[in-house]
């Protein structure tokens, strides 16, 4: 039975959230909500969710120790991820000494590394993957690349958003490649994941919402990536029956593997009938920004709702929607936004805009929403109101 104190107080149902960026700012909001304190946590001050938390702590969440001190002072009923890169062993250790790490801390710890996750699927579960290949020295990464064949893609094997990642053509490309995968890793040098080109008609994320009640699927997010970083993504996406029910297949075994409750971004790549597991976010998923607009509950109202252990009876889809990203290139710790009154005048359009203190090259700084008649239409209108904003530095 879930109670929810009073915060600040000694009642208080406390949240303690391990990485504070867009994605963690709505699950505050949607915390707050329901009146739950709110202690934010990530590796710089006045970070989105920051700003709309009870209180935040700046650490390095990487450093194990650093954050046993945080939650043992804090003492949270809910440890809540909202990035890969944190000390997932540490968080191993506290929910063996009873802290309640969302989903589960083996969740985090698998998900942290490609190869946890990509072994579990692949080997354990027996999904359908790309072909891969695991390789530490320059040597062994190039005969995995002969291995897997051209075209190939490399990623670190702890990255996100597309850091550290290309796609390989011809051994013209393999030193440049191993570089940069060398230098985009988010824990530094090491390790790195090379996997066979996919060649898909299109690629989702499917929503899996693992709550008190079952198993909830939200409508397929359809994407578009570049770099290895979301563009636009919307809802629904077309799916012949057998895809859409092979998706939902792949996305109950990793989920039920990972075990605990919350929301999973699972990403998959399609093509006809045929379906590939990629990776999956123990956690609400950038592409599933969309659901701010598409759904009664967004990916992050049904994330606190599962959390505590809150009934998710049925989620209302609004009709087809869309994201596009605001993604300016830049330097400045004084951004400002201007032309959104463009930007927002046509019908059913909204923005949020994330409040990141400093932009030092590309940052996702905001983000369009827009519904429409069709999710051509609905991504044309988040497209053109994302083109208004102008950003200025
Ligand atoms: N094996 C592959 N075949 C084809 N395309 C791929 C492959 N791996 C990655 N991609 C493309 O690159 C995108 C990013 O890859 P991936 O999700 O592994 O990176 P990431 O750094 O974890 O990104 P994020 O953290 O945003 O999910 C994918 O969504 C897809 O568009
Ligand atoms: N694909 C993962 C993803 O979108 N994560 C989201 O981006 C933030 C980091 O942004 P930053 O790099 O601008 O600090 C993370 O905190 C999370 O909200
Ligand atoms: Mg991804």
């Amino acid at each position: 039975m879930t109670r929810i104190g009073t915060p600040l107080s000694p009642t208080a149902t406390r949240v303690l959230l391990c990485g504070c960026g867009e994605l963690g700012k709505e699950v505050v909001i949607e915390l707050q909500r329901l009146g739950v304190e709110v202690i934010a946590v990530d590796r710089y001050a006045n970070a989105p969710a920051m700003q709309v938390a009870h209180r935040s702590h700046v650490i390095n969440m990487l450093d194990g120790v650093a954050l046993r001190a945080v939650i043992e002072a804090e003492k949270p009923h809910y440890i809540v991820p909202e990035i890969e890169a944190i000390a997932t062993a540490t968080l191993v250790e506290l929910e063996n000494e009873g802290f309640n790490v969302v989903p589960t801390a083996r969740a985090t710890q698998l998900t942290m590394n490609r190869e946890g996750i990509r072994r579990l699927a692949a080997e354990e579960l027996e999904l359908p993957t790309s072909p891969y290949h695991f390789a530490d020295t320059y040597e062994d990464f190039a005969k995995g690349v002969a291995d897997v064949g051209y075209p190939c893609v490399v990623k670190p094997v702890m990255s996100s958003s597309g850091k550290g990642q290309s796609l390989l053509r011809s051994d013209a490309d393999l030193q440049k490649a191993w570089d940069y995968a060398q230098e985009g890793g988010r824990a530094g040098k090491g390790r790195v994941i090379v996997e066979g080109f996919i060649d898909f008609e299109y690629e989702i994320t499917l929503l899996t919402v693992r709550h008190v009640g079952g198993t909830t699927f939200l409508a397929p997010v359809g994407h578009r990536q570049e770099k290895g970083d979301y563009q636009e993504s919307w809802q629904p996406q077309a799916m012949s029956p057998k895809a859409l029910a092979e998706s939902q297949r792949v996305a109950q075994a990793v989920t039920d593997a990972l075990g605990g409750r919350g929301l999973f971004g699972v990403e998959l790549f399609v093509k006809g009938d045929q379906v590939w597991f990629s990776e999956v976010s123990p956690r609400p998923h950038d592409t599933g920004l969309v659901t701010l607009i598409s759904q009664d509950l967004s990916q992050f109202a049904l994330h606190a709702r599962a959390i505590l252990g809150l009934p998710i009876p049925v989620v209302r889809q609004f009709g087809p929607s869309a994201s596009a990203v605001i993604l300016p290139e830049g330097q400045s710790q004084q951004t400002s936004f201007a032309n959104l009154g463009a930007a927002l005048s046509e019908p059913d359009t909204a923005i949020r805009l994330f409040g990141k203190p400093e932009i030092n090259g590309t940052r996702r700084m905001g983000v369009c929403l827009a519904r429409d008649e069709s999710v051509e239409a609905a991504r044309a209108k988040a497209t053109r109101a994302s083109q208004a904003v102008k950003v200025e530095f």
